[in-house]
């Protein structure tokens, strides 16, 4: 095991959850909606996004915004293969995410040169990422997988296990998802509405970034 690696990425992980306490997830049909969309965030006080490799132009979309936006963390989600981390790799993503694991993807990520976050949804998926060295998780998916309870009860046996909860969650669900100590960020889709996206409204998924961050950036600085 690359033992050294995952301290490192531990680290870089944990820098950029504390980034948040949100991560927009973004599956961007349209390349150039890419720049727009990622400045509307930026200037809404976003420092850290997730692009799903799930349309054909997301490695694009990952290359653009690494050029537009040099100070935001870009990760890489919805990466099911080895072969799909290499290429977010390749167009300069910060970090992978991932919905479920597989052994070639722990391997992977053990020797890459950026971190990956792997997704669980149970404690036995759980203890599997942390023997294979793995400290920090996407909670995916959070709401159909048991929501804040879920996270509870994990803390109980994996005290120093981390999550980013995703999935489901909109900002009714936020601030119970905030208020656990395991939980340093929450990422989704609600903070780039589909309406917002197809009327090309900027200004409002701008605005949405900066209430959002108005209310719970400080509430989890407090709380943590
Ligand atoms: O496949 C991945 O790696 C993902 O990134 C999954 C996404 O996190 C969720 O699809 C976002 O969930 P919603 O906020 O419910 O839209």
């Amino acid at each position: 095991m690359h033992a050294a690696n995952l301290v490192a990425h531990t680290q870089s992980l944990d820098h950029l959850l504390q980034m948040g306490p949100v991560i927009p997830v973004l599956t961007i049909e349209r390349l150039e909606d890419a720049e727009p969309i990622g400045q509307a965030l930026y200037d809404g006080g976003i420092r850290v996004l997730e692009v799903t490799l799930r349309t054909e132009c997301a490695l694009e979309v990952i290359g653009l915004l690494r050029q537009a936006l040099p100070d935001i963390y870009l990760g890489a989600g919805t990466v099911l293969t080895p072969e799909q981390f290499q290429q977010a790799e390749a167009v300069g993503a910060d970090f992978v995410v991932t919905p479920g694991t597989t052994e070639a993807l722990y391997d992977y990520g053990q020797q890459s040169h950026i971190p990956l976050l792997p997704g669980i949804a149970t404690a036995s998926e759980l203890m599997h990422g942390w023997s294979k060295g793995y400290r920090r998780f996407k909670f995916f998916p959070a709401e159909a997988s048991g929501g804040v309870a879920m996270l509870k009860a994990l803390a109980g046996p994996f005290p120093e296990a981390i999550f980013c909860p995703t999935g489901g969650i909109g900002t009714e669900q936020l601030a119970q998802y905030l208020s656990l100590p395991n939980v340093p960020c929450v990422g989704g889709s609600w903070l780039t509405p589909k309406d917002h996206l197809q009327a090309k409204d900027w200004g409002a998924i701008q605005l949405l970034a900066e209430q959002t961050l108005a209310v719970y950036s400080t509430a989890k600085r407090f709380s943590s």
